[in-house]
């Protein structure tokens, strides 16, 4: 126990010290404005600082260091004892001032506070929607605020179907949200719908190499889709805002939480389609819910509601759909306040063991699905969705 706690000083503390050492405006030489900061100035600071957003630890400990050398002078308390971890912590960042004029210290301070009350008052401000929006996607919304980065299926007239475009526009936006600065990265729907599935348009578009072609290529796209998410590195949360169909059903097997709108409905008819499971659901559907509903759900095209889907384990909650986007938005800033590397660490650790595996099934059923996409089942099934309209 001891021992444990005494490494935990000796890691922690040199991050905390050299980083409050590398502030220009804490360095220990006197700057030209030093001399400056009256006393008035130092006491408006004490006041502003007491307004400001929580600064966050590193920062507090380098203002008590300054208000204390600003106020007593160099650190004249005995050293607290190594356990007295938060008392020795605020010594180590007092005593590190040395023999820092009083003067230069209610400067730094003042110079500090004033820093931290602009960059607060920048990031409060509301951003326009066009600088919060990421640019150069045609079928989606990417946005990033408040360490969430959500990627929005955008094509609400056609209830989300998935295109060509749209799939490699999500394996860029994810990407792109693994680098990003953001702590969770959520999917969800504009419109009434979450996502009709793949669009069956895809299946019209035959290059001139024929329809062997297109199947192949097809499989390669699913393949690389699915592997996407397989290997997305951290905390993934789907908002299922409505209907969900096919694909866009299969695939939440491999998100870490699932929020649904009681409005939500799971359906993938497969069997109707003449196609067969995709998106790891082969393997994570009989996992999560049993072989006999996950066969209910894949072989038979069972369509469930929220609250079945929720009572399954695909789903983890179901808000009421007049309160789904307010709750699930509250629920989300407050996981994004986590520390990131923890929640990306315990993904990791959660997912590893089965990453080999999920990547073989995927590869196993895109492979199968080239074929089904080729049989006069799944051509028909299509040609009939196609022309519905035509015929009515
Ligand atoms: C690279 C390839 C990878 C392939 C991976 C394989 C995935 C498998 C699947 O995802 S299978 C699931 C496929 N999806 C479906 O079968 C759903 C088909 N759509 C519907 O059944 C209905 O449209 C509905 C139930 C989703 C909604 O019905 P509703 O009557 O409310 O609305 P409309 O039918 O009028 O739809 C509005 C317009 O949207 C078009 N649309 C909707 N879904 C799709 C779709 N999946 N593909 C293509 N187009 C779709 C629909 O045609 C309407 O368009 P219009 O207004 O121009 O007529």
């Amino acid at each position: 126990m001891a021992g444990a706690s005494g490494r935990v000083v000796r890691r922690w503390y040199p991050h905390v010290l050299r980083s409050f050492l590398q502030v220009p405006a804490l360095q220990l030489h006197v700057s030209k404005t030093a001399m400056r900061a009256s006393q008035k100035d130092f006491e408006s600071a004490l006041s502003q600082v007491k307004l400001l957003k929580d600064p966050g630890n590193e920062v507090k400990l380098k203002l008590y260091a300054l208000y204390k050398q600003a106020t007593e002078g160099p650190c004249n308390t005995p050293k607290p004892g190594v356990f007295d971890l938060i008392n020795k912590a605020k010594w180590d960042a007092w005593n590190a001032l040395g023999s820092l004029p009083k003067e230069t210290a209610r400067q730094n301070y003042v110079d500090l506070v004033s820093g931290l009350s602009s960059s607060s008052d920048s990031s409060s401000q509301v951003k326009p929607e066009a600088d919060r929006k990421q640019r150069g996607y045609e079928t989606l919304v990417v946005t990033s605020e408040d360490s969430i980065t959500k990627i929005m299926m955008n094509r609400p007239a056609k209830k989300n179907a998935i295109t060509t475009q749209m799939y490699n526009e999500i394996m860029l936006a994810l990407k792109a949200a693994s680098k990003d600065d953001s702590a969770i990265t959520v999917l969800t729907g504009n419109g009434d719908y979450y996502s009709s599935g793949n669009d069956l348009s895809n299946f019209t578009d035959i290059p001139p190499e024929g329809i062997e072609e297109k199947a192949k290529s097809s499989a390669i796209l699913l393949r690389d889709f699915v592997d996407c998410f397989i290997d997305f590195p951290k905390p993934l949360i789907a908002a299922v805002n409505g209907p969900a169909v096919g694909i866009s059903v299969t695939i939440l097997g491999l998100f870490d939480t699932v929020y649904a709108s009681s409005r939500a409905t799971f359906h993938t008819p497969f069997s109707h389609l003449g196609q067969s499971p995709e998106g790891c659901s082969s393997y994570t559907f009989p996992k999560i819910m049993g072989p006999a509903k996950a066969a209910e759900m894949l072989i038979f095209g069972k369509k469930l509601t929220a609250a079945e889907a929720c009572a399954q384990g695909l789903v983890s909650e179901v808000f009421p759909d007049s309160t789904f986007q307010k709750e699930v938005w509250t629920r989300l800033k407050a996981y994004s306040k986590l520390p990131p590397n923890a929640m990306r660490i315990s993904k990791q650790v959660i997912r590893n063991r089965e990453k080999e595996k999920l990547h073989a099934i995927n590869a196993e059923e895109s492979r199968v699905l080239q074929e089904r996409w080729l049989s006069d089942e799944c051509t028909n099934a299509v040609m009939n969705f196609l022309t519905r309209k035509a015929k009515l």
